[in-house]
């Protein structure tokens, strides 16, 4: 159940700029306000500066939007699109009006809403899944990491023995004592080297084992993320799924290793050397138990509270570069909008919080290790100490105090180690948690679904029969109401109507994208949710829009894309149907030529050329056009125009258009309104009729003309 809500908006005003952040918690069934701030724009003040009594004002109205919104709807993923921007919208237009500033603050103020669901639980089976492949490897790293461990709790009694050998042969004189020590330095020697042995051996099989389950992890996670629907990736950002893909896997990943590998020898040298320190000299280990843990126990929680500072900047780092990230991967619109002074005061904001988090960071730590360090030679000088008036008591010899000492400082390390590990445990089980969250995902649509694939050649005749539907996030607002509409085989009928009327939304229905709320979509009479989703969306429906998104690759990878297996030659007669093989061969390295991040070094009419050729190659019976041309100039239009005329030839073809000129040739012509079908006829039928068609004509000729 959703019981925290988060939301973030900046508000951009020439001479003011305001970030919000408020959060909502669920306490019972009713949604509470329970923190917000707003940050310090370039010419603004922090909420703690401005008169309490605007702050408490402004408090108390947001306070009262959350009530109402949370009442407006009760499911989870509805309230967050309702909560968020009603709160923003009214504080930040309340706060605008107290700070004495005209920010333009709408319903169109860039907001992001993010629930803060309770953190995921870890699922120990899924992870066995990916430990299970690697499973012989891992048992041998344990094994060898045991073995290291075991040779680090008999190496410091053999340098006992080997410093009392000294100790004797100092106090009775005796002069040559080198081959007595020989043997065991020898032998320590040696032990050295199997340890070495071991350590390499086992790092080498736990980084082996880590690196193959983080890339299955990887893999599986990117396959799920494809396999969702539409509806998950209009609730998810997709910063956050790759950060899924990218920093948990690699956090978890570290702490896979870690707590293994560390976790094993730090428990292992920890038991051990205890029991050597008792079989040494029980009298000083009553007094190290006594000591270590305390001192082990204030430096774990200081650990812990530098941890948790460290994770803030980290996270105010994380703010900055999604400021940069934003910024820089929108560059167009920011200059378009002369905004590079606002971003860059925003991203100086984040860097300079994210500057005093570390420095205040750095302070700590120094202080932590200055402190840390005093403690460790105390402890040492103590063992001595009292060590040192055990040996006169001939209680025990200086080799035992040397053991005694290596022994301590084995386990003093290997407490502050585990304290360490503890928390980076928590931390890896927490990210894994959000990478196997999406792994047992299952999508609403999944392209297994239906599986039928008719055996007759297609006709290409659709029916939409009383569809009502309304998107995932927003349950409450029905897009299209009992929408009805029949594309004969082989008929090209277009459909128009005013912005925000669901025009796209029927396109992406036959897409299977979504599925209605009621109502049933037919091909060639047979119900698409029964029809194999693969093949429906891969071979029969061909699907071009105003904004054609081309993949960073060659133009002849981006045709193919529409069919992987397609020969060179039925690329380049793809791209000659699409108008486009004139264009292509006029660069230097012709159908070679790579496109860049998204298509930008191609023009708006080359790269719908390009998408045209895409859907074309394919040789699909249906073809949709979702405002095919709307964003291109004349002279462009004019010859994406002529492709799509040929492309369109002998198939059945729905138009969602904008510009009516481009479809008055269509067969029929559906006038939408309101999520139905108001008017239906030709171009001429509708004029004559003088109803909303004619108004549609009549005002973009206006426009035309002005
Ligand atoms: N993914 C989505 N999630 C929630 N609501 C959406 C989504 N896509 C569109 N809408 C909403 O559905 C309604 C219909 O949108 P649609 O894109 O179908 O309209 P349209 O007639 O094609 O408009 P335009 O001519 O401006 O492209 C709009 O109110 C829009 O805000």
């Amino acid at each position: 159940m959703l019981s925290l809500l988060s939301c973030r908006a900046h508000i951009a005003h020439p001479s003011r700029s305001l970030s919000f952040y408020l959060r909502c918690n669920k306490t019972g069934d009713k949604w509470k306000l329970s923190r917000w701030y707003t940050s310090r724009g370039p010419h603004g003040h922090s909420s703690s500066q401005q008169p309490g009594k605007a702050v408490s004002h402004i408090w108390s109205l947001a306070q009262r939007v959350v009530l109402q919104a949370s009442t407006r709807t009760s499911k989870s993923s509805g309230l967050k699109y309702i909560l968020g921007p009603a709160v923003l919208t009214v504080s930040a237009r309340l706060f605008c009006q107290v700070a004495g500033c005209q920010a333009d603050v709408n319903n169109n103020t860039p907001f992001e809403v993010a629930a803060e669901d309770p953190v995921p639980e870890f699922k120990w089976h899924i992870l066995w899944e990916f430990v299970k492949p690697q499973l012989f490897a891992l048992i041998c790293a344990v094994v060898l990491a045991f073995g290291a461990a075991i040779l680090n709790i008999e190496i410091p009694l053999m340098l006992g023995d080997l410093v009392n050998v000294v100790a004797r042969h100092l106090r009775e004189h005796t002069g040559n004592y080198v081959n007595e020590i020989r043997g065991p330095a020898l032998k320590l020697l040696g032990m050295y080297a199997i340890q070495g042995l071991l350590t390499s051996g086992y790092i080498m099989l736990l980084s082996r084992v880590g690196e193959r389950v983080a890339a299955d992890m990887r893999k599986t996670l990117f396959a799920s993320l494809l396999r969702q629907d539409v509806a998950f990736f209009d609730a998810n950002k997709t910063g956050q799924l790759v950060n899924r893909l990218t920093a948990d896997i690699q956090e978890f990943k570290s702490s896979f290793k870690l707590v293994i590998s560390q976790g094993l020898r730090s428990i292992t040298q920890t038991l051990g050397c205890f029991m050597s320190l008792y079989v040494i000299s029980p009298k000083l280990t009553g007094l190290t138990v006594v000591v270590l843990p305390c001192l082990v126990g204030a430096g774990a929680l200081i650990g812990s509270l530098l941890r948790k500072l460290s994770r803030l900047a980290q996270e105010q780092v994380a703010r900055a570069t999604g400021v940069a990230d934003e910024a820089l991967g929108n560059v167009r619109t920011v200059k378009a909008f002369a905004m590079e002074e606002r971003e860059l005061q925003l991203y100086a904001y984040e860097v300079d919080k994210s500057c005093e988090m570390n420095e205040n960071l750095g302070a700590g730590i120094a202080i932590f290790q200055g402190l840390s360090n005093m403690a460790l030679n105390c402890i040492v000088l103590g063992t001595i100490f009292a060590g040192g008036t055990m040996i006169s008591s001939n209680e025990m010899s200086p080799g035992d105090l040397m053991s005694f000492l290596v022994a301590s400082q084995t386990v003093q390390r290997s407490l502050a180690s585990i304290s360490i590990l503890f928390g980076q445990m928590v931390r890896g089980i927490s990210s894994g948690a959000r990478v196997f969250e999406y792994l047992s995902l299952q999508p609403t649509i999944p392209l297994s679904a239906g599986g039928r694939i008719p055996y007759h050649s297609l006709m290409g005749r659709v029916d939409f029969m009383n569809i009502s539907f309304s998107y995932p996030t927003r349950p409450g607002q029905e897009i299209l109401k009992k929408f009805t509409l029949t594309l004969p085989p082989s008929k090209t009928i277009a459909i128009v109507g005013e912005s925000g009327g669901g025009k796209s939304t029927v396109a992406c229905l036959l897409e299977r994208f979504y599925d209605p709320t009621s109502g049933v979509i037919m091909l060639d009479g047979l119900d698409i949710r029964t029809l194999d989703l693969s093949w429906l969306r891969g071979h029969v429906i061909g699907f071009i829009n105003q904004e054609p998104v081309l993949f960073g690759s060659s133009i002849m990878e981006n045709i193919r894309f529409g069919k992987p297996d397609a020969t060179d030659a039925e690329v380049i007669n793809a791209a000659k149907q699409a108008n486009a093989d004139r264009f292509i061969t006029s660069f230097p390295d012709g159908y070679h030529t790579t496109v860049g991040e998204r298509g930008v070094t191609l023009s708006g009419g080359q790269k719908q050329r390009i998408a045209i050729a895409r859907a074309l190659i394919k040789n699909p019976s249906i073809l949709v056009l979702d405002e095919a041309t709307s964003a291109l100039d004349a002279e462009s239009e004019r010859v994406v125009q002529e492709a799509l005329d040929r492309a369109t030839r002998g198939r059945t073809v729905l138009i969602i258009a904008h510009r009516l000129s481009t479809i008055q040739g269509a067969d029929l012509i559906c006038v939408m309104s309101h999520g139905r079908i108001v008017e239906a006829g030709t171009h001429l039928e509708l004029l004559s009729k003088g109803g909303l068609y004619s108004d549609l004509i009549r005002r973009q000729r206006a426009e035309g003309q002005k």
